[in-house]
């Protein structure tokens, strides 16, 4: 069987992760990560968001493995305000250098420019990258069920918690959000992405709603990029949201935020 997208990441994460281990040892990390800006709430935050409108963890992208580069113009602090201005609750910034062009200060940047709670959104195996992740003042940390095993899902949760942070717990499939569900975290993404085939189906949430919990936030990533897309994810339980592409491709991010947001349906 020919690998995908997330067995390359993974592979070259793994090097990635060993090299920095031995250039910056676990203990120096901590310290950074003690000495990190305090944790903001970002489940929380969403919570609150839902109640009256919808939860927005607006996504600093420059590019992706389906699309390539997406936005040329890339100024993740200036886009992180932008995002806030327009309404958003929460940001993810993409550490991921290979794949999406993104890099560990653009979480740093985009987090201290603005007042939101904001996750680090990169391929997590091993518990140094959640120290790392608190080191740049993360608040959450991305757990994608595909890619670990359920001891490595525990680990990584415990150890987001442990430093005070949420976990983001992402599913592709029946099987990935049984798992999920055995952690503890309450925040569960479906993804609304084919990982083999990039192709994006908002089938995805709408199958997968009717088996998260009532105590589980259901939160739809992927592929969303207008107001009827969100109602149509609301009305399947899902008021929380992770978009990218839709709103950077956008000139006036602030305008475009607003809009995807001006009309919710009611909770
Ligand atoms: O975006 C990709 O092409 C991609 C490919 C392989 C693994 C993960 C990928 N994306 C990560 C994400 O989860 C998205 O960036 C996020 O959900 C926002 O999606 P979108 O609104 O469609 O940009």
């Amino acid at each position: 069987m020919s690998a995908t997208i997330l067995d390359k990441i993974k592979a070259y994460k793994l090097e990635e992760v060993a090299a920095d281990k031995a250039r910056v040892p676990l203990s120096a990390v901590e310290e950074a990560a003690r000495a990190a800006d305090p944790v903001r709430p970002f489940g929380a935050a969403l919570r609150v968001a839902q109640t009256t409108g919808y939860g927005l963890i607006a996504e600093v992208k420059k590019a992706s493995p389906s699309k390539g580069l997406i936005r040329a113009d890339f100024e993740p602090a200036t886009l992180a305000q932008a995002y806030e201005a327009g309404g958003a609750t929460c940001l993810s910034v993409l550490t991921d250098t290979p794949s999406f062009q993104g890099d560990k200060s653009y979480l740093v940047a985009a987090r201290q420019a603005t007042s939101l709670p904001a996750l680090r959104k990169d391929f997590m195996y091993d518990t140094y990258q959640v120290a790392e992740a608190r080191s740049l003042h993360a608040d959450c940390i991305l757990i994608i069920m595909a890619s670990v095993s359920d001891a490595q899902a525990a680990e990584l949760e415990d150890a987001a918690f442990a430093w005070g942070m949420d976990a983001l717990i992402e599913v592709h499939d029946r099987e990935e959000l049984d798992r999920a569900l055995a952690l503890k975290s309450p925040l569960i993404g479906v993804n609304n992405r084919n990982l083999k085939t990039f192709e994006t189906t908002l089938e995805t949430t709408r199958e997968l709603s009717k088996h998260v919990p009532t105590d589980r936030m259901l939160i739809s990533e992927s592929g969303l990029f207008t107001p009827a897309d969100l109602a149509d994810m609301a009305s399947c339980g899902a008021r929380s949201f992770l978009i990218g592409e839709s709103l950077m491709r956008q000139a006036d991010v602030t305008a475009a935020t607003r809009t995807l947001l001006a009309d919710p349906v009611a909770a």
